[in-house]
Formats: C-alpha cells, sequence, structure tokens
C-alpha cells in the first residue's frame, strides 16, 4: 500500500507520523514545493521508526511526482492554513490554484489513486478536484467531519464528564465554522442519549464549541490545528487500505442524496478498499435537514468562487 501526502506542513507531517505509527502502510511519500522540507521532514520521521516500532518507510520529494507513482491513496494538505479571525472561506484565492495543480499531477501519475482532500476551504476543495480530475465520485473524499466529530466527542465527553470511549456522535454539513451540523440528538453515552444526562442548554452549548472548534485552535495557536486533523486524515486512510468498511462523515459529491446535488459536503459514508462504497442517508429532523440545507446553500455559495 503506497501513500502519497502533499503537503510536508503541519497536518501532512502529522498525518505521515499517524499512517506510520498505524504501521499498515508498506510506503508514505511525502512531498512538498518548499526545497528539501519533505526529504527533512521524512528523514525525521524515519529516525522516529525504531523508537516508536514501525516499519513504513518515508521518503521525501521536492516537487517530484514521479516519486508518487503508483499511489493507491493521496492526501492533499498543500496550502495556506488561516490565521486567527480569518475564515477558511478566505483561503480560497490561494489555495484553489494549488488544488488543481496538485490533484492533476498526482492522478498524472497515479491514475488509480484514491484522493483525499484536506485544504481549506474543504469541500470547495473537494469539489474543484472533481472539476480537475474528472475521478468517479468513490474516488474523492473531501476530510472535515471526522475531525469535527472527533471534536465533537471531545466536548460531549468534556460536558458529560465521561471517559471519551463512552461517548459516540457525529457531524455533517460543511466543514465550516457556520455550516458544521453536529447531530446532538444522536449523540449517545454507552448507548443512551446524551440528552438523557444532559440539558437543552448544554447540549447546545457543546454544538456551538464544536462548530468553531477549529477558530479556537487557531486563535490560541497562531495558526490552525494538526494533531487531531492529522490522526483524522490518517484513520480515513486507514479504513481504506484495510477495507474496513467503517462509516467516517466525509465530503462526497452528491446527487440527489439528502435531496442535495452538485456539490461536496459531509454526510456519513461507508469507507472500503474502492474509497466510499457507500453515502448512508439517515433519517433527519426537520430542524437538522434544515441546518444541513443552510450549510449547503452556504458550500455552494463558495463554490461559485472557483
Ligand atoms: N480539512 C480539515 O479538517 C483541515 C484541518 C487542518 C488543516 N486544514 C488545511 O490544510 C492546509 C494545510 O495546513 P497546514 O497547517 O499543514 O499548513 P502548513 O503551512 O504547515 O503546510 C502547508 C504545506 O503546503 C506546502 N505547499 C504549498 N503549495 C504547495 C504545492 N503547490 N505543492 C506542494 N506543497 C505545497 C507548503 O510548502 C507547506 O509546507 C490548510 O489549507 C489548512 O486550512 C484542513
Ligand atoms: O480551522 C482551520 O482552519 C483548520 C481546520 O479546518 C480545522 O478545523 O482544524
Amino acid at each position: 500500500m503506497k501513500v502519497t501526502v502533499v503537503g510536508a506542513g503541519a497536518v501532512g507531517a502529522s498525518c505521515a507520523e499517524y499512517i506510520a505509527i498505524k504501521d499498515f502502510a508498506s510506503e508514505v511519500v511525502l512531498l512538498d514545493i518548499k526545497e528539501g522540507y519533505a526529504e527533512g521532514k521524512a528523514m525525521d520521521l524515519m529516525q522516529t521508526a525504531s523508537l516508536n516500532g514501525f516499519d513504513t518507510k518515508i521518503t521525501g520529494s521536492t516537487s517530484d511526482y514521479s516519486k508518487t507513482a503508483g499511489s493507491d491513496i493521496a492526501v492533499i494538505t498543500s496550502g495556506i492554513p488561516r490565521k486567527p479571525g480569518m475564515t477558511r472561506e478566505e483561503l480560497i484565492g490561494i489555495n484553489a490554484g494549488i488544488v488543481k495543480s496538485v490533484a492533476a499531477s498526482l492522478v498524472e501519475h497515479s491514475p488509480n489513486v484514491i484522493l483525499i482532500v484536506v485544504s481549506n476551504p474543504m469541500d470547495t476543495m473537494t469539489y474543484l478536484a472533481h472539476k480537475v480530475t474528472g475521478l468517479p465520485k468513490n474516488r474523492i473524499i473531501g476530510m472535515g467531519g471526522a475531525l469535527d466529530s472527533a471534536r465533537f466527542k471531545y466536548r460531549l465527553a468534556e460536558a458529560l464528564e465521561a471517559p471519551i470511549s463512552d461517548v459516540d456522535g457525529m457531524v455533517i454539513g460543511g466543514h465550516s465554522d457556520k455550516g458544521m451540523v453536529p447531530l446532538t440528538r444522536l449523540a449517545t453515552r454507552n448507548s443512551v442519549p446524551a440528552s438523557e444526562f444532559l440539558s437543552e442548554e448544554r447540549l447546545q452549548q457543546v454544538l456551538e464549541d464544536t462548530k468553531v472548534g477549529g477558530a479556537t485552535l487557531t486563535k490560541l495557536l497562531g495558526t490552525s490545528a494538526w494533531y487531531a486533523p492529522g490522526a483524522a486524515v490518517s484513520g480515513l486512510v486507514q479504513a481504506i487500505a484495510c477495507d474496513q468498511k467503517k462509516i467516517f462523515p466525509c465530503s462526497t459529491l452528491l446527487d440527489g442524496e439528502y435531496g442535495l446535488s452538485d456539490l461536496c459536503i459531509g454526510v456519513p459514508v461507508v469507507l472500503g478498499r474502492n474509497g466510499i462504497e457507500k453515502i448512508v442517508e439517515i433519517n433527519l429532523s426537520d430542524a437538522e435537514k434544515a441546518h444541513l440545507e443552510e450549510s449547503a446553500a452556504g458550500v455552494k455559495k463558495t463554490n461559485s468562487l472557483i
């Protein structure tokens, strides 16, 4: 299993590290445009191999896509991150050009690749990857919901004063401060609805904290987060590589599902060796449907800028 990660910055390197530590891929290629940067990150990571006990071979490349040839999965993290006070949508001017050229180069060298798009604004960048490559829809996946759901579970565990392994929850919708739709109605603590333990007001606070999860970290760090994003990407890569058939909320091209078409937005999907093997349509309440529709309108507005 060969995995390429484009962008050896904060998220790309974190993602490569988690993939290696989980030890399911034979090879990870890191690629960046900064001279020597990906090679340096790859060497540093390889020097953790004996310490962390993995055999995955990590190599680096400065803009040489021939090194990525034959990749089964490629992750696109290249692009600028936001600074405090910015929205993800404001990154579109620079990141659209980067994602466009990177996606085309990846597919040129690995025609059978499954693409995972991370660069922001992620839903629009995922849609752009479709426009540029024309790959079948099962082979282009946007990562946002897996991260947002992890943050939702973190906030739920905090409110419930429970171990995180005891809570479950999912966030669908666009990966944006306003567009996320945390499904508080379906959140549970060990199969018991979270609403049995938490007031409506406290659940609403969990929802609000989840939606601004990325912005909160950006304010604290001066740039956006990388550990949880890297871990979330590695989870998707592993589900595909190991044909796990796990459900994750991912940004995918919709064609009538959830009453939405011609956009990529986060909904639950089954991930396996063929990428997105199924879009799972769950019954949403009227309020959740309205939130998802509002979120879709926001994503479409951003899509109109590419
Ligand atoms: N979807 C998500 O959930 C999520 C989570 C975190 C970050 N992000 C996004 O991921 C992107 C990367 O974030 P980061 O913190 O790693 O940024 P970063 O600045 O640390 O790393 C980005 C890297 O991309 C490289 N790069 C730029 N143009 C390139 C090109 N044409 N080809 C190859 N490499 C190129 C840069 O040299 C840099 O090393 C940002 O757009 C950020 O908003 C998305
Ligand atoms: O918040 C950001 O800009 C980065 C990323 O989308 C995140 O949610 O951490």
